[in-house]
């Protein structure tokens, strides 16, 4: 299973010293969303240059446009890039059709989506990476990623899983043996005190 680090509300600043201190830990680096908004494709760029061999993913988010986001976000050296699931179709295919021009990825980001047939619809339009995510301001309300939301793949053949919303050292347990491909982390290795400790007891937790 993989660790993707999501840098999120961050300084550029901060986003390499957390991903300098927590790279032999983790195995994604995820460029938030308002980090893309407050600094562009160029710290995607920077990150690419600074870790050639971590996947980059740029958290855009996009949900209209999907040929000209996809296509910027790759020219900027992302190797995987979100779409919203709630998408026009048209958003959709034209993203995965040039990340497959490419070779790069779309993840598809599940937020806000709560039918497994849309999810079915996605996945024949080709999708083939998936997070679920419970979000930030659902987390304010108490709510966190766990196992219950594999329900909405189920069933799908020869995709990969990532998931993510709250994660942390604590309950990152009860998705050790879970379907899951990738584990996204954020604010419970991006707002502690000590991101490298952080991000190794959740590497830890995980290979328990
Ligand atoms: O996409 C995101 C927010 O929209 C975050 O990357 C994701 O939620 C992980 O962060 P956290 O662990 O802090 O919830």
């Amino acid at each position: 299973m993989k660790i993707q680090l999501a840098l999120d509300r961050l300084t550029e600043q901060e986003c390499f010293r957390i991903a300098d201190e927590t790279c032999e830990n983790i195995d994604w680096i995820e460029i938030g969303t308002g980090v893309i908004k407050e600094y562009g494709m160029k710290i995607i760029r920077e990150m690419k240059a600074a870790y050639p061999d971590k996947t980059i993913v740029a958290d855009m988010k996009t949900c209209d446009a999907g040929k000209y986001e996809a296509e910027q976000a790759f020219r900027a050296g992302a190797d995987i890039m979100t779409v919203m699931g709630f998408s026009h179709d048209s958003t959709i295919k034209q993203a995965l059709e040039i990340a497959n021009t490419a070779n790069r990825r779309i993840m598809i980001d599940l937020l806000g989506v709560q039918d497994a047939e849309r999810v079915k619809s996605l996945y024949d339009l080709g999708a083939d990476l998936f997070c679920l995510h419970i979000g930030k301001d659902m987390q304010k309300e108490g709510a966190i990623a766990d196992p219950d939301l594999f329900s909405l793949v189920k069933g799908l053949n020869d995709i990969e899983v990532a998931i993510a919303g709250g994660i942390s050292e604590k309950t990152i347990g009860e998705l050790k043996d879970s379907i899951a491909d990738v584990v996204i982390v954020g604010s419970a290795i991006t707002g502690n005190q000590a991101p490298k400790e952080a991000s190794s007891a959740i590497k830890n937790n995980l290979q328990k």
